[in-house]
């Protein structure tokens, strides 16, 4: 079968924290994941070694056809730009430009022509027409997390990683970012790993009577795995 995730003897050690050991998986093509566990249990950290962000300490790490763990930093960066819409927990909205730049930033940095009939899309569909020109500043916390998520979709990456997509909002805009979600994954053939312990998004999953989807739980950190 093919794999559209795998990773087999990862591990990843923080400077000064824990040993984290994940579990030999494979997830295959077609298929979404779900990944669960209870505060501190790593799941940030999965995503960002996901998103070539964190290097792994030990084991493998495939995306699609790449090796995550052997590409240098040059092919990475290039790999993410063409491959990955990345949604972390805390934003990262570029505070000096405007929402319609930020939403540019990724055909920007890639050296392509930024595409404003797409981010207006995205806007309307995520409920947010019109906001535009405005600065992140003067965004509320859900309508940046919004931001960040069309930003994340704007190239129709084949791999969209999020961090608890719906944590600052109320429960019409986490529906509405979990139906766009699984929308975009259907549209753009796209493999989804969201990171969540919240429970309304297994629900709306469910709902949606998606069948391809995968639940990880990760487990709670044994004690031996505390010292780095
Ligand atoms: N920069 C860091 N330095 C040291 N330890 C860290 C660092 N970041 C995370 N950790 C530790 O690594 C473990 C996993 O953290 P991580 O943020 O991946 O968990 P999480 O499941 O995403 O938690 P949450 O649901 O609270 O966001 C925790 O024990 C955390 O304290």
């Amino acid at each position: 079968m093919k794999a559209a995730v795998a990773w087999a003897g990862l591990r990843y050690a923080y400077a000064q924290g824990p040993l984290l050991h994940f579990d030999d998986f494979m997830l295959p093509v077609g298929q979404h994941l779900l990944l669960r566990g209870g505060s501190g249990t790593g799941k940030s950290t999965l995503l960002a070694l996901l998103a070539g962000l964190l290097t792994p300490s030990a084991g493998s790490l495939h995306l699609g056809g790449a090796g995550l763990h052997k590409l240098s930093p040059r092919q990475l960066d290039a790999w993410r730009g063409a491959n990955l819409g990345f949604v972390p927990q805390r934003l990262h909205l570029s505070a000096a430009l405007s929402v319609n730049e930020n939403l540019s930033l990724p055909y920007v940095s890639a050296g392509l022509k930024p595409e404003p009939a797409r981010a207006a899309e995205l806007l309307d569909r995520l409920g947010l027409s019109g906001l535009g020109e405005r600065q992140p500043h003067l965004l509320s916390v859900g309508q940046a997390q919004r931001v960040a998520l069309a930003r994340a979709l704007m190239r129709r990456p084949p791999f969209l990683l999020v961090d608890e997509p719906t944590a600052s909002l109320d429960d019409d805009s986490a529906a509405q970012v979990i139906d766009l979600l699984l929308q975009a994954a259907l549209e753009q053939s796209a493999t989804l790993v969201l990171a969540t312990h919240d429970g309304r998004i297994a629900d709306r999953v469910l709902a949606a009577g998606i069948k391809n989807w995968r639940e990880l739980r990760l487990p709670t950190l044994a004690l031996s795995a505390q010292s780095a």
